[in-house]
């Protein structure tokens, strides 16, 4: 690991780069869309008006002495307060961005807007979508076949279902944002994975969940087949414990994804009611560490958390930001081993991740030559993917 720990920390200090765009355009458009999606007060369109403009230009203001979790905050904010958004760590800077945004709409104060997810209308949207009826309605062929087959396919539904993030679509553009085709995996441990996880064992499997509506729905089906076909006694789900990066599931997520799998015709309805009866029966917990909107890396995560890890069989990480947060948000050279990127994990861990920002490892060079060769921006583009372990 020593001679690639260097690599740079990814910033949004050049413009042209993807993490540039990210803040300079994503956000203000993330602005205007929850502004538009409620009937706000004066006071939030203040709020809301003052952070395009902060964000845009100014500089990183600190949490009010009285905000909620402002202790946190100084602590994991006092090298970056004062300085541009562009210039700091673009994980931090996203990741305070939210923090900032939920303060704008009333998130945590007192009074009628708190706890009302900014980002709810388009995640419950998502549920309700033909592509989601159809999806839904595919169940039933797909829950028909042999069972190593189901795997094969539930697994790589959950896998693409990362690329239906909104975050992303505010920005992609055709294929991208439809989600058309699906190229041959850049990296492909499917069969380590299920490898970790035989028939019959009595195993733990940790879910990181990412998105929520289009992309839970898809994790929770993948649960229900590792639980139904005995790959895994106990399935612990993490999801976030606020609203983060626009579409991030949180327990309210959970819920709404397994009434519209219970509540849906065929064969994901029998889907939807075994997870509802493994969560009464605890063969499934939803939990919402509160480390996972942290804007650092699992590197310098808690003891508690690292026990949890540890604890679990394989730990699955959804999504591009936990593979960042896991591999380290650096410009890693592409070929740096995934094994040694993740060599602090406490145990064995799997990536299931579409490619939606810059940082990627554990490519072969092959590889590498031909995605250069071929497009400029695969990196980010969100057309590839990946499924990368650790045992
Ligand atoms: O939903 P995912 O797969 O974690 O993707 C989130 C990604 O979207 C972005 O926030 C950009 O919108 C990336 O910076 C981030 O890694």
């Amino acid at each position: 690991m020593s001679d690639t720990v260097d690599a740079p920390v990814i910033r949004a200090d050049e413009p042209g780069s993807f993490a540039r765009s990210v803040l300079a355009e994503r956000h203000p458009a993330l602005i205007e869309k929850v502004r538009d999606a409620f009937p706000y007060g004066p006071e939030q369109h203040r709020a809301l008006d003052a952070l395009r403009d902060n964000s845009a230009e100014g500089t990183i203001p600190p949490l009010a002495p009285t905000a909620y979790d402002h202790d946190r905050w100084e602590v994991w904010g006092r090298e970056h307060f004062g300085r541009s958004w562009f210039d700091v760590p673009f994980l931090w800077a996203e990741s305070y961005f939210y923090r900032r945004l939920l303060e704008a709409v009333g998130y945590f104060a007192d009074g009628p807007w708190r706890g009302i997810d900014p980002f709810r209308p388009f995640k419950q949207a998502e549920l309700h979508t033909p592509q989601a009826e159809a999806e839904l309605a595919a169940l039933d062929d797909v829950l028909r076949r042999p069972a190593g087959e189901q795997a094969q396919v539930l697994v790589h539904g959950s896998l693409w279902g990362n690329r239906a993030d909104l975050g992303f679509r505010l920005s992609a553009t055709g294929a991208e944002a439809t989600g058309a085709a699906t190229p041959p995996l850049v990296a492909d441990d499917a069969e380590a994975l299920w490898s970790l996880l035989p028939v019959g064992s009595p195993a733990t499997l940790c879910v990181v969940a990412d998105n929520a509506g289009r992309e839970l729905l898809p994790d929770l089906v993948l649960i229900d087949h590792v639980l139904h076909h005995g790959r895994a006694e106990r399935v612990v789900l993490q999801v976030k414990p606020y609203p983060y990066y626009v579409s991030d599931a949180t327990t309210e997520d959970v819920v709404d994804c397994l009434r519209r799998l219970a509540g849906a015709k065929g064969a994901a309805a029998g889907v939807g009611g075994r997870l509802w009866a493994a969560l009464g029966d605890g063969r499934l917990t939803v939990r919402a560490h509160d480390f996972f909107r942290a804007p650092l890396p699992y590197q310098e995560m808690p003891g508690d958390l690292r026990r949890e890890f540890a604890g679990a069989t394989l730990t699955v990480m959804k999504g591009d930001l936990n593979y960042r947060r896991l591999v380290g948000d650096r410009m890693w050279p592409p070929t740096t081993s995934f094994a040694d990127r993740t060599g602090y994990f406490p145990g064995p861990v799997a990536a299931l991740r579409t490619l939606k920002s810059d940082v990627i490892v554990g490519l072969d060079e092959p590889t590498v030559a031909t995605l250069d060769a071929r497009e400029d921006r695969w990196r980010t583009s969100g057309a590839h993917a990946l499924i990368q372990v650790r045992g």
